[in-house]
């Protein structure tokens, strides 16, 4: 394991973001003019980079960051490194937004649409993302769908099951899994940047990472600290964070 921190919401850098691993490394990026996705895009080049470099080396990145578009760096860097990933995506929300469908114009609330070839094209065309195929995609929870998302979700081949259901729908190839943190149930996890209620508890979530890290070849971790800074969110999820470097 090798913990990589991107102390950023979208971005923005927030180097005041607590996290709840210590990182081995931090990616800290000169950001460019421009639009919003152009400048993520050249953050994520460099995750995309260092991701390619540990796994080529042998090592299962986990990556911390404020978001959940940081993915987009992660899966563009296992695939340069020739370790194409399956999906799998614990998150309250479903992540499959585009810029003609998002009501909220959250960026945040794109990629896993991006990951699997569709949405703004941006940061796939800049760092070379090649599209996940919608059949190795499982969403884990998704219990927030806004209804552009709902729709889409129901004819498209990604799966969507509660936490209880994750067994039964294991990749069997590489896996990326992909962590927000507001999965978790906001009554156990307070200052979530989007919280949503009657979610699974801590200790279920907690068990059904165990359960992927231990039946999937986890080739990366994404977790995204998408709280409010100066929330404990980091504290709360600590034993959680450790579950993911113990392995
Ligand atoms: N992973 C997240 N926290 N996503 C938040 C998305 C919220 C909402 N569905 C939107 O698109 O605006």
């Amino acid at each position: 394991m090798t913990v990589i921190a991107v102390p950023y919401h979208l971005d923005e850098h927030l180097p005041g973001l607590e996290l709840p691993l210590a990182p081995d490394h931090t990616v800290v990026a000169d950001l460019p003019e421009g639009g919003r996705w152009q400048r993520m895009a050249a953050l994520y080049e460099q995750v995309a980079t260092l991701v390619a470099e540990e796994v080529g080396a042998g090592r299962v990145p986990v990556v911390l960051s404020g978001d959940c578009t940081t993915s987009l760096g992660v899966v563009a860097g296992l695939q340069q490194a020739g370790r194409a990933p399956a999906l799998v995506w614990f998150d309250a929300h479903g992540d499959v937004q585009t810029p003609e469908t998002s009501t909220s114009g959250y960026l945040g609330g794109f990629p896993v649409r991006q990951l699997v070839g569709g949405s703004d094209r941006t940061v796939a065309e800049h760092i070379g993302l090649r599209p996940v195929p919608e059949r190795d995609v499982v969403l884990v929870d998704a219990r927030d769908l806004d209804p552009a998302e709902a729709e889409y979700l129901a004819g498209a081949a990604i799966r969507r099951v509660p936490v209880a259901g994750l067994p039964g729908v294991l990749p069997s190839g590489p896996v990326y899994l992909h962590l927000d943190v507001d999965v978790v149930d906001p009554e156990e996890l307070p200052g979530l940047l989007f919280p949503s209620p009657d979610g699974p508890g801590l200790a279920d979530v907690t068990a059904a990472v165990h359960a992927v890290l231990h039946s999937c070849d986890v080739v990366a971790i994404g977790l995204a600290c998408t709280w409010h800074p100066g929330t404990g969110g980091n504290r709360v999820i600590a034993s959680l964070a450790e579950e993911l470097v113990a392995g």
